[in-house]
């Protein structure tokens, strides 16, 4: 098992050419946030947006639009009835991320098979996108053409895998995963990420600071973010924002009993430009 360090980071954070241009950059999709959980879609743009993806768009309920254009200006917005659209941006991202708090009734199936539908290059499966895939076997069908990456804390495993948590053992992860055709990111205390290439990472930072709903949402953004901006090596660019994510908790938890989602995306930049520069925060 790699354990992640600050150099996997290190490596990953280039410094950007002079002549980038928001394209250069990515361009992000994320899709989720019902009427009544839209904080999660806006969680995870927001990561996105600070975390340098150079074009984000949040496909949502409209409910949402003016909550997350109050905080993530930069963002575009799509409302996720309009199929059309939805499936135009799917289909011209570079990195999707589907499920921070789409819920799982009839429009979240509806919404999701457009995004299996569409996606071609990485999409990155959350949160309630992972419990409608376990539970139905119409959407199981729908494979893309895109890279796969899970990124379920362990209830969600529990559902798609059909480990129990005490059967989450490396071995059958690894298998499940191999299974799943996937990459899986396997959320918890000492989260560890099961690439599809067969290397196993592992983190051994972050803490119950970080138990608050949102946090998963989060880290969401920052994987697509980076796998949306940074070249090279894409397990070590996944297992970069993985660490990236805990490590701006653990030193913000240096004078905080509890580490907010939102403080995390707020830190992002100036913890990337000290990464960037191998600076220590
Ligand atoms: N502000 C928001 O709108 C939020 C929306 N969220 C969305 O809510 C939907 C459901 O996700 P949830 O994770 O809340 O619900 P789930 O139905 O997936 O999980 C049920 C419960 O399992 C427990 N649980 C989670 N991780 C666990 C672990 N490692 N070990 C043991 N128990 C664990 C938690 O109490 C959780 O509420 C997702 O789409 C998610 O994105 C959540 O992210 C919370 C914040
Ligand atoms: N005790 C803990 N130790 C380390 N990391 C934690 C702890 N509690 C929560 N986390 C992290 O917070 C995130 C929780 O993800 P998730 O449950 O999906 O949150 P969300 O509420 O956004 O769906 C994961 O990255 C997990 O590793
Ligand atoms: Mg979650």
């Amino acid at each position: 098992m790699h354990v992640i360090t600050q150099k996997d980071v290190e490596n990953v954070i280039q410094k950007r050419i002079e002549t980038g241009h928001k394209g250069t950059f990515g361009r992000v999709s994320v899709i989720g946030g019902n009427a009544n959980m839209g904080g999660a879609a806006i969680m995870a743009v927001q990561a996105a947006v600070k975390a340098g993806a150079g074009l984000t768009t949040c496909i949502s309920h409209k409910a949402n639009l003016t909550a997350l254009h109050a905080r993530v200006p930069e963002a575009m917005f799509i409302d996720y009835f309009d199929n059309d659209a939805l499936c135009k941006s799917v289909f011209q991202s570079n990195v999707v991320v589907v499920g921070p708090g789409l819920g799982t009734d009839e429009t979240a199936k509806q919404v999701f098979s457009s995004v299996l539908k569409n996606a071609n290059q990485t999409l990155i499966i959350d949160g309630s996108a992972i419990t409608m895939l376990a539970e139905d076997d119409q959407l199981k069908k729908l494979t893309p053409s895109a890279k796969i990456i899970f990124t379920p804390h362990e209830i969600e495993w529990q559902r798609l895998s059909g480990l129990s948590q005490a059967e989450q053992t490396p071995a059958k992860n690894a298998a499940k995963a191999l299974e799943l055709n996937a990459d899986v990111v396997l959320k918890k205390h000492g989260t560890e990420i099961y690439h599809l290439s067969g290397k196993c990472s592992k983190l051994t930072i972050g803490g119950p600071y970080m138990s608050t709903g949102g946090m998963g949402d989060t880290l969401t953004g920052i994987c697509a973010a980076f796998l949306a901006q940074f070249k090279g090596d894409q397990d070590q660019i996944l297992d970069a924002a993985v660490y990236t994510h805990s490590d701006i908790a653990d030193l913000l938890a240096k004078e905080r009993y509890v580490v907010l989602p939102s403080e995390i995306a707020d830190n992002l930049q100036k913890y990337m430009k000290h990464r960037c520069n191998g600076q220590i925060l």
